[in-house]
Order: structure tokens, then sequence, then C-alpha cells
């Protein structure tokens, strides 16, 4: 069975194609700048040349079409026919309190998808574009959804509600949902699975740090509180979002610098975060060549990026009295080795003693980073959403 999953952005679609029998992957690729004039195609057939297209690709529509096109392209592509599809799984950030697992989309399902639009407006959008986009051009194929969100669905209320008034949640549902559940998931899984422990004995704090970015207390197998909130802009500073930041500050400077809420907005989740605070950029990469040219603004916003962490893992060794593993993941926490080494040198109070020599080893695969003696074992989980979602839709769809 091959499988299609597609993760949609705004102005961004990513895609793997599996064939789930190997669970091998096919082809990779996205495609970037959609809307614009000149939209960027890359694709990559495996064991074939990665192939770079530039024209115009308006919507979500015309993306999908292009990918189709480039999945059966003579000398590009895998596929003899688009026919060879049999399912298409889509990452959808947001699923609200209706889903805490995948589903196969059908009528109610996008009813309720378009329903939380407003919770999540950068977001759901994009993936309701591109589940429309497969409908028009593969309209037999069965689609699902697998949601960012679903994994926190086990959050107890102290965890999920938010100090104000409860109208707010019984009418509007302001809560915290959490993000990157699929990640935080695997990540879980797999770093029990390495040490040969049973997941429902270990306390776990997963760091997903990418360009956005989510720490989770995974407490016996079990999402039990996400530093993202009702959208993911809390938590964590991330590369062009603040996180954390009193509230009061948004009216405040609402009103000092005459902003409306969109201005707001904007300036909290595309202006703020390394970007802001560097000057430089919103790569980590970037931030680190700076630090170690001396420039004190790129040292700046390392310092606040990797301080906040810290914080949230201390905090969420409080909330769990204690944790036995740790779980670096996603872009930055991944290859970041300065990060990981800045984190782990500072919390030698919870035991945590860094194999530095591990740490700077760079590799694909899932490792560990601490010595034997560490109190706490910290890995490094290369983070696969994809392959979760390709799993969940064959589930879906193998018996239909
Ligand atoms: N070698 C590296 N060192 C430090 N940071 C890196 C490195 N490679 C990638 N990154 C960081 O990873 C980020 C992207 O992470 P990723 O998980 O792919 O993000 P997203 O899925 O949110 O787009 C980049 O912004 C970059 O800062
Ligand atoms: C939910 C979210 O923040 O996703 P990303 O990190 O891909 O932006
Ligand atoms: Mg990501």
């Amino acid at each position: 069975m091959k499988i299609l999953v597609i993760n949609a952005g705004s102005s961004s679609l990513k895609y793997q194609l599996y064939n789930m029998e190997q669970e091998s992957m096919l082809a990779k690729g996205r495609v970037e700048r959609i809307g614009f004039e000149s939209s960027i195609l890359v694709h990559e057939s495996m064991g074939k040349q990665e192939i770079t297209e530039v024209s115009e690709i308006l919507d979500h529509n015309v993306a999908i079409k292009k990918v189709l096109d480039m999945l059966i392209h003579p000398e590009h592509g895998i596929l003899s026919s688009i026919d060879e599809i049999n399912a298409v799984g889509h990452r959808v950030v947001h699923g609200g309190e209706s889903f805490s697992s995948s589903v196969l989309v059908d009528a109610e399902v996008r009813q309720e998808i378009r329903k939380l639009f407003d919770l999540a407006p950068l977001h759901n959008p994009p993936a309701m574009m591109g589940i429309n986009a497969v409908d028009a051009n593969l309209p037999n194929v069965p689609q699902t959804a697998v949601f960012d969100t679903a994994f926190h669905q086990t959050m107890p209320p102290e965890s999920y509600l938010y100090p104000i008034p409860k109208v707010l949640y019984t009418k509007h549902k302001i809560r915290r949902y959490g993000f990157h559940g699929t990640s935080h998931y695997y990540v879980s899984q797999k770093a029990a699975e390495y040490l040969g422990k049973p997941l429902e004995d270990l306390k776990m704090i997963t760091c997903h740090i990418g360009n956005g970015g989510s720490l989770t207390a995974v407490l016996n197998g079990h999402s039990f509180d996400t530093s993202m909130g009702m959208t993911p802009l809390e938590g964590l500073m991330m590369g062009t979002r603040s996180g954390d930041i009193d509230p009061a500050i948004v009216p405040f400077t609402m009103a000092k610098e005459d902003l409306t809420m969109s201005e707001i907005n904007s300036m909290l989740n595309k202006h703020s975060g390394l970007l802001a605070i560097s000057g430089i950029s919103s790569d980590m990469r970037e931030i680190i060549e700076g630090v170690q040219k001396g420039d004190t603004n790129a040292k700046l916003a390392f310092d606040m990026y990797e301080y906040r962490i810290r914080k949230y893992i201390g905090s969420y060794a409080a909330a769990m009295n204690g944790f036995d593993v740790m779980v670096f993941t996603a872009g930055v926490g991944e290859n970041a080795s300065y990060l990981r080494k800045a984190i782990c040198s500072n919390l030698t109070y919870f035991g945590i003693e860094l194999d530095e020599q591990a740490n700077e080893v760079r590799s694909s695969e899932i490792r560990r980073i601490t010595t034997d003696q560490s109190k706490v074992t910290v890995l490094v989980v290369p983070t696969n959403e994809e392959l979760v979602i390709a799993r969940d839709t064959y589930e879906l769809v193998k018996n239909k």
C-alpha cells in the first residue's frame, strides 16, 4: 500500500510518499512560496537526483497537482500512475477537544476542522486547503487527519485549564491544547524502546526544538503537561515567536503603538523570538555562528533561548516529582550540540552528567549523550512525524 503524507502550511506544503509494506520512503519534497510568482518545488525520489523547479503556483490545488505530476514524472518520478496512491494522510495542527486520535476524513470531520479555524488561524485553513486539493485531484482516495493536539488530550485539568473565568472554557473552549504531539509521541516511544524499558514506568521530558518548539512532560507514556497552549505561541522562545510573556504586554503595546489585533499577533508570531533579540536571524545555526564570532546580541538571544528551555525542564521535573529520561529532537534539538551542552551543563542538580564526546557525534540515529553514571539519561532521538502519519493512515484504511 502506498500512502502520501502531506503537511500543509500557509505558503508551503511538505510531502512524503511511503510504501507501507516495508515502511520505506519512496519520495519526498516540498513546495515553498505558494501564492507567489516564483514558487519552488524541490522533489527527490529515492535513488534519484533531487530536482528543483521554479514556477508560478497560485494555490494549494495547483501545488498538489504539481506534486502528483512530479511523482509520475518519467525521469524524476517513482510511480507509473497516480492511481498507485492508496491513501493520503494529512497533518492537521489543531484538533481541539474533538479528536484524541487520527480519523478518516468525512463531512463531519471537515466541519470540525473548519470550526477550529478560529483557534488555529495560521495552521488549520491550509490543512483544509490540502484536503480539498487532494479531493479535487484524487477524488476516490481515502484521506485521514492526524492531529498535533491528539497526544495531549490526556492532560489533566490542572495542566490544561487557564486560571481565568470558567465561562471562557465552557463557551469558547479556551484551554491548553499543546502541539507537536505526533513528535512527542514518536520520540517517547522510541526512547523507551532504545532503553529497553516499559514507557509506562518512565518519567520523561521530551524537548521538540525546531522552528517552533515545545516541551512535554510525558508521565508513564502519557502527556501530562506541555509548553504550547491554546495556540502554538505559548511556551518557549522560538525562532520568530515570543513564547511566554506577561499577557498585559498585549493591550499595553496595542495602546502605546496603536496596533491592531492582527498587527500584535503578527509581532508576537513572526517578529519576535530569536529574530527580534539577535537582530540577525531566526535560524539557530546563524545564532550560534554569531555567538562564536562574539556578537553580543546573538549571545543574548542564545542565552535567553537556552535559559527558557531550562526553566521549563525544571518545572516539569517538579510537575512529575523527578524525571528519568530527557529527549532532544527536531531541527535544533537533533543538531545543535552547542545548545544541548549549554542546557545539560546547567542541570547537574538533577544528576545529569553529559558525555561531551557523545554529544558531539553527528548522526541520524538515536543516541545517548550522558555518561553511565548520569542519574537522568539524555537521548537525541530523530523525530519522524511523517512516519507516524503514514502508520496511522495505514491502520485506518488497510481493512477498507
Ligand atoms: N546544524 C544545525 N545546528 C543548529 N540548528 C540547526 C541545525 N540544522 C537545523 N537547525 C535548526 O532547525 C530549525 C528547523 O527545525 P525543524 O524541526 O525542521 O523546524 P520546522 O519543522 O518547525 O520547520 C532551523 O530553523 C534551524 O535553526
Ligand atoms: C504547531 C507548530 O508550531 O508547528 P511548527 O513547529 O511546524 O511551526
Ligand atoms: Mg516541525
